[in-house]
């Protein structure tokens, strides 16, 4: 039987110019990250802050590798639309559900380009007081940086390219595919 895996790579598979993180590479280093945050984390039980939409591959593979009792909260922003350069206008399409003062807030995100999401986020979060804000993101493009953010944890930095797959996306496709892969330029110059 094809696993959905194999069956999400075959449908994409003429957009993909190469892939960039393989399903075996974010597996790897997400089990990493887990266990390097529990240890840092020790008795204090963070609350972990899913960015959504581009998050919620990471967001659910990463709760499940720390190996510490996590609770889950979502926020939905928007920065980049159907373009594939952000607007730097951050809107929040969905707040979170709770409180999080006193919290240990760890931001869950996929990827920092020019960092505009991520710092107008992290000022955000930190005026509802909580008692600390820290960031794990998956990817970090340190060519694309506009603005200084203080990530304490990343998984992989990339070249300055725009990536799909794993939860990132070009005009809402490709989130599906199970790695990071460069999409052809001919498909967003269609
Ligand atoms: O560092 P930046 O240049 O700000 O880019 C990173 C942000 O952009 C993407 O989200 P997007 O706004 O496209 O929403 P989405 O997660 O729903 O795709 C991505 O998921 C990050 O949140
Ligand atoms: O390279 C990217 N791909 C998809 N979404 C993104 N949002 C910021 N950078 C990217
Ligand atoms: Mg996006």
């Amino acid at each position: 039987m094809t696993s959905a895996g194999a069956r999400t790579t075959s449908l994409y598979e003429s957009d993909i110019e190469r892939v960039v993180v393989s399903e075996d590479e974010i597996r790897v280093k997400t089990a990493e990250l887990g266990k390097q945050i529990a240890a840092d984390y020790g008795e204090r039980e963070p609350l972990l802050v899913g960015v959504l939409k581009g998050a919620v591959m990471f967001m659910a593979d990463f709760a499940r590798a720390v190996p510490l009792p996590t609770q889950l909260e979502f926020m939905a922003v928007s920065s980049y639309g159907a373009s594939t350069s952000s607007s730097g206008v951050v809107r929040i399409l969905k707040d979170l559900d709770s409180d999080i003062a006193g919290r240990h807030v760890l931001v869950v995100e996929d990827i920092i380009d020019s960092g505009l999401t991520l710092s107008w986020l992290c000022r955000n979060l930190a005026a509802r007081n909580p008692a600390s804000v820290e960031v794990v993101a998956l990817l970090r493009k340190p060519d694309a940086i506009k603005v200084p953010v203080d990530v304490r944890y990343v998984g992989f930095d990339i070249p300055n390219e725009f990536v799909v797959g794993y939860g990132l996306d070009y005009n809402e496709r490709y989130r599906d595919l199970p790695y990071v892969g460069l999409l052809k330029p001919s498909v967003y110059e269609r």
